[in-house]
């Protein structure tokens, strides 16, 4: 038995299978683990000692399963465990499914389609929702069937539970969280309901969206649901009059608050009682989780929960679940959330609606190959929207620029570089127009209702699997049939291997196109590049090769190439003459499949201009580079740390969410002056190396977290084991109870496993 304080030794990679049965009919919970020479329950109190043994791993899984099949009813046993799927009938002949099963997945319980489509109702009016919310949905947004998320959401209510819902884009979770939240509070207390009728309470529903863009969407869709309702919905963001938002908070009804991250935790952080407004706060939703922790607004999040009434009830909402969702909803949500996946197992994420294809073409061919692509489909169809995704926004600024200048076409752009009126007005006057062309980067990849997008281009490699299922999101919506191309250069075509699940083809209709770009196209193309702003041009160049130098790590792509993609992108879409070389150093590129260490090394290779391309820009960069505090001077040569441009992409996107007034100007990735911004990419960057390799800084960031999760909750979560490097190590109580758990560095696991390795 293990004494206190022992050590046990943990091998997260043999650590197989985490169930948890917490949504529909089923309560209860079977947690297991086994690693290499030990094994327990982490619910160890409610287990005797004696589950910690070295049974093989068949002996523990009948041991575990039988167990939870006799307290729980379940008949058909053993489970099928097939290719990480599992599927379990219990004695009411009711099927549930488990999906995606990985080393720390937690299974995701689904009844069966048939099950599903039997019990779930698909008219609003078949559900029992208050009136006035009945009368919105019939007269205002003029609704009669519910979506694929709306039934499975609204069907369960009313329940005090918290709940975790993924659901593909454009099904209408907005209108889902928006009833949920508003009928948890009526069914909950009917006098406090009635208090906040007569505006007696203050706030009771928070809703964090990630970007300016959609608080706004979301607060125009509250207002909507709201309008048979006394009740106020207030919008806090950042781009607005800090202090005048401030006062309505203060002094104004505000019964419903659409927030970004930024903006809200700046006023509980700063604003002396303001912290009165929150106090009665009854529902919380984060809308887009996945996004908002993509963002890097994890810290935001976790302070902001942290401030808020702990007998609040919380719902996430999301297209993709991450990890890391799954991590932040076990701080935010309470330990029985309903987790309804309206994704069925075995379905992809992106939604069938979509036509998905790809063309390869190499960067010369690209720019005549995006005009005929939207010359076609403007002929084909003319009542069409069609957005088209570039990584960064210099991109976007540039090629907006050029087409609109080889094509009569009606092209409207959005991006971080623009402010924040000329983006709201982009962004209403392309969800008016019938037939406009987007230009615009990631800041319009999520949650964007523009309706009637029939195309979604994405030009290059997305900076992940999710932002390109989120991107082909913004078509197909609400029902309709939507058609997205992804162009990749052949130094991008790894990328496929992430996607290759999602029903992506190969489009072979422009193969002609590309064999003989039409000729006026091409020269038309030529002669604009030719006379671009040279300037311009290199800025596209230098947060392109930023963008890229993430994705080349993320997906494994030949660093080495890197160079000669950046040469033939500058030379052949941008026409600078001699496009600036970019060093890899030889050893830096062999050791970058190692930790996050080795790739942050990586990712410091410093770019050299060579030839005519920087000289002229010496100046400049140097002054973005003083910026960014990542000037270095190497063998007698100034070396320039493209930082600002490297995180082009990811800023942009980063851009339009607030960060309240702290963050205002962190919008223009070209050498921003604000130094949380450096701070903010940094966590960003600790994101994207968790992401790509587990090193050490990140344990000890996730160990934070995760101890002090554990202290909260009493149990520790799956998700420490997702520490490959390094050791886990348990503090273990009189009772046999889990204390503490923190990650540590081999060096300290290996001493530890030496001392105490006898005590266990
Ligand atoms: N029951 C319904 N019937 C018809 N249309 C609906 C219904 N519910 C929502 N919609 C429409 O579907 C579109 C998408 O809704 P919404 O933006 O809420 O989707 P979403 O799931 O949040 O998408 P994303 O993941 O991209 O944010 C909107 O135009 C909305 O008006």
């Amino acid at each position: 038995m293990p004494k206190k304080n022992s050590y046990i030794k943990i091998n997260p990679l043999a650590c197989r299978i985490y169930l948890k049965f917490n949504a529909l009919d089923i309560k209860a919970e079977v947690r297991f683990y086994h690693w290499e020479n030990y094994m327990m329950s982490l619910k160890l109190k409610k287990l005797p000692i004696s589950f910690i043994q070295k049974p093989s791993v068949n002996s523990l899984s009948s041991r575990a399963l039988s167990s939870f099949t006799k307290q729980h009813s379940v008949e058909s046993f053993p489970f099928k465990y097939v290719n990480k799927n599992l599927t379990l009938v219990t004695k009411n002949n009711l099927i549930y499914h488990f999906s995606r099963l990985s080393t720390f997945a937690e299974a995701t319980l689904e009844k069966s389609n048939a099950e599903i489509s039997k019990s779930i109702p698909d008219t609003f009016s078949s559900l029992n929702l208050m009136e006035p919310i009945q009368h919105s949905i019939k007269k205002v947004f003029k609704y009669e069937k519910m979506t694929g998320c709306q039934g499975p959401v609204l069907s369960r209510l009313p329940t005090s539970k918290d709940m975790l819902v993924k659901a593909k884009t454009g099904t209408g979770k907005t209108i889902a969280f928006l009833i949920a939240a508003l009928e948890k509070i009526k069914s909950k207390d009917e006098n406090a309901w009635n208090e906040i009728l007569a505006g007696k309470q203050q706030t009771s529903i928070i809703i964090i969206s990630p970007t300016r863009e959609l608080a706004f969407q979301t607060l125009t869709e509250t207002q909507k649901m709201c309008k048979f309702l006394p009740l106020k919905s207030v919008l806090i963001c950042g781009g607005e009059d800090r202090r005048q938002q401030l006062l309505k908070l203060m002094r104004e009804r505000c019964d419903i608050i659409v927030a970004t991250p930024g903006r809200l935790l700046d006023f509980l952080d700063n604003s002396r009682n303001i912290s009165e407004v929150f106090s009665k706060t009854k529902v919380l939703v984060l809308d887009e989780a996945d996004t908002l922790l993509e963002m890097g607004f994890r810290e935001d999040i976790e302070k902001i929960v942290n401030y808020l009434p702990k007998e609040r009830e919380t719902l996430m909402f999301s297209a993709t679940i991450s990890k890391e969702t799954k991590l932040i909803a076990a701080q935010a949500l309470r330990k029985d959330f309903l987790h309804i996946d309206c994704v069925p197992a075995n379905d992809v994420e992106s939604h069938f609606a979509i036509r998905q294809s790809y063309i390869t073409s190499t960067f010369s061919q690209q720019l005549p190959l995006i005009l005929d692509i939207l010359q076609r489909h403007k002929e084909s169809t003319p009542n069409g929207k069609i957005i088209v995704f570039f990584p960064t926004a210099s991109m976007v600024a540039f090629f907006s620029q050029v087409f609109l200048r080889i094509s009569e076409l009606n092209i409207i752009e959005i991006h971080s570089k623009l402010s924040q009126g000329k983006r709201v007005r982009a962004s209403n006057f392309f969800r008016r127009s019938t037939n406009g062309i987007l230009f615009t980067t990631d800041v319009s990849a999520r949650g964007v209702d523009y309706p009637d997008v029939t195309l979604v281009l994405q030009v290059g490699i997305p900076s992940t699997r999710d932002l390109y299922i989120h991107r082909i999101g913004r078509t197909g919506r609400a029902g309709k049939d939507g058609e997205a191309i992804l162009i990749l250069s052949p130094f991008e075509k790894e990328f496929l291997r992430e996607i290759r699940n999602l029903n992506i083809k190969e489009d072979v209709r422009y193969n002609s196109i590309m064999a003989s770009a039409k000729k006026e196209n091409v020269d038309k193309i030529k002669k604009i590049l030719q006379n671009a702003p040279e300037e311009e041009a290199l800025d596209c160049f230098f947060t392109w090769v930023g963008h890229m130098r993430g994705v080349f790590g993320k997906y494994r792509l030949r660093n080495d190439n890197l160079d000669i993609a950046a040469s033939e992108f500058g030379k052949q879409m941008l026409a600078i003459e001699s496009p600036p070389r970019i060093r890899v150093q030889e050893s830096k590129r062999s050791n970058y499949s190692g930790g996050s260490q080795r790739r942050s090394n990586f990712e410091r290779n410093d770019m050299q201009g060579v030839g005519r391309g920087l000289s002229g820009y010496q100046n400049r960069y140097n002054s973005y580079n003083n910026d960014s505090n990542d000037f270095n001077a190497g063998n007698g040569k100034k070396r320039y740390d493209y930082k600002s441009g490297r995180n082009g992409g990811k800023v942009d996107e980063r851009s339009s969410y607030d960060r309240g007034n702290r963050y205002d100007s962190r919008g223009d990735f070209n050498g921003s002056k604000n130094t949380s911004r450096g701070s903010r990419n940094s966590s960003f960057e600790r994101r994207g190396d968790r992401d790509g390799a587990r090193g050490s800084r990140n344990n000890n960031i996730s160990s934070d977290f995760y101890s002090r999760g554990n202290k909260e909750s009493g149990y520790v979560k799956k998700g420490q084991f997702r520490t490959y490097s390094n050791l886990a190590r348990l503090t273990i109580n009189d009772e046999g109870s889990l204390e503490c758990f923190r990650t540590i560095s081999a060096t300290e696991a290996k001493l530890v496993c030496r001392n105490e390795s006898e005590k266990i």
